[in-house]
């Protein structure tokens, strides 16, 4: 990518797609084009591609989609396989039709199988069942994926996968039912300390383990894949490293300063067991994560204590 090249940041208000561009501004990239969903809903092929013929963006970062935590996933089945089988479509084939340089899917941690061996290696994909909360999700992820291998394969296009684990960071969806764990939980934690409540209730058995990447430091793997990275097979974006529910939620509550007991609903669905990415591909490529977990909770916990300061 040249400073000069156009490049179209999709999803550029969610967390990732703010943090890319956060990422992109910072070196010096000035010709970035962007929607909202509200300007342009990526469900409207006819909108896409009108747009694509018009903008002519010549890189493609895709991080618009419909997301969210276990229960969203789990509640709003059909949105999370239809609206974004529909996006990545409508995406990646006006992306061809318009000859785009390069595009970048970003998928997730979740396409892999429920009891896949651990750390999740790439090729793991498709040789297993998949969580049943996500399914919906993890196939059109899939789906995404398929698209851009198929694309190379039949018409050459540049269109390269990169599954990150999960992320939490600035600008994350904070929704007391809809979000990630971590955001729940520094929203949770944070609101019992403030009405000095003696019990954090957390979802499940506290035992799943999970993996968590700043959403910065995937933004930038994401620009440094975008540059060095022209390969079919996909990639994975995640530290290498991962913790049990019940130790996030006692470090969350650390960051807080929330003093009282944490207590397990145990209604509530564990998800997978654990989803530790391998990411020997990434290391060997180049790139590693640079902000560990606590430092990123603290930064994660500001950038939420902002966001609700300025709510009021
Ligand atoms: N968060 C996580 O833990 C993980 C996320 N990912 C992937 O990273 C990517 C970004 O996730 P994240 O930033 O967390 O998600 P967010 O929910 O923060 O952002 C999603 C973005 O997608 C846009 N969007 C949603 N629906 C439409 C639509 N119909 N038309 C146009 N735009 C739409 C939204 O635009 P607007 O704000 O304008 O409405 C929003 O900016 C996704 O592909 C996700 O699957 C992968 C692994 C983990
Ligand atoms: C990111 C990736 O992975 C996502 O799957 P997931 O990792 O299972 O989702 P999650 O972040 O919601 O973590 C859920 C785990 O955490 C426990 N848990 C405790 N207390 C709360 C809580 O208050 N909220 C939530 N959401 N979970 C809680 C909960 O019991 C479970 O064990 C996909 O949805 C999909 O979005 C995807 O791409």
């Amino acid at each position: 990518m040249q400073l000069t090249s156009k490049i179209y940041i999709a999803g550029h208000r969610g967390m990732v797609g703010s943090a890319i561009k956060r990422a992109l501004e910072l070196k010096g990239y000035k010709n970035l084009v962007y929607r909202s969903s509200g300007e342009l809903d990526l469900r409207n092929q006819q909108a896409v591609h009108n747009f694509f013929a018009e903008e002519q963006p010549e890189y493609v970062f895709l991080a618009a989609a419909k997301v969210g935590g276990i229960v969203a996933n789990n509640t709003y089945r059909a949105e999370f396989l239809y609206d974004n089988l529909v996006m990545e479509a409508n995406m990646i084939h006006a992306a061809h039709k318009t000859g785009v340089k390069k595009l970048m899917f970003l998928g997730s941690s979740c396409i892999y199988p429920r009891l896949a061996p651990q750390p999740l290696k790439e090729e793991y994909l498709l040789t297993g069942l998949l969580e049943p909360t996500n399914e919906p999700y993890a196939i059109a992820k899939i789906a995404g994926i398929k698209l851009c291998e198929a694309y190379r394969d039949q018409y050459g296009d540049n269109f390269i996968s990169v599954m990150p684990t999960n992320l939490y960071g600035i600008g994350d969806n904070y929704h007391p039912q809809n979000s990630h764990v971590l955001p729940a939980l520094i929203r949770r934690f944070h609101e019992a300390k403030e009405n000095n409540s003696p019990v954090v209730v957390i979802w499940g058995s506290g035992t799943p383990l999970r993996e968590f990447l700043y959403a910065d430091d995937l933004a930038d793997a994401c620009l440094f894949l975008m540059e060095h990275y022209n390969e079919r097979e996909l990639v994975n974006i995640g530290t290498g490293t991962d913790l049990s529910i019940l130790e996030l939620a006692k470090l969350v509550k650390e960051v807080t300063g929330f003093e009282g007991r944490i207590e397990l609903d145990s209604s509530k669905p564990d998800g997978t067991p654990r989803k530790l990415m391998d990411v020997n591909r990434l290391h060997s490529l180049g790139w590693k994560h640079k902000t560990d977990l606590k430092e990123g909770i603290q930064l994660a916990y500001h950038d939420f204590l902002r966001q609700e300061f300025a709510e009021r």
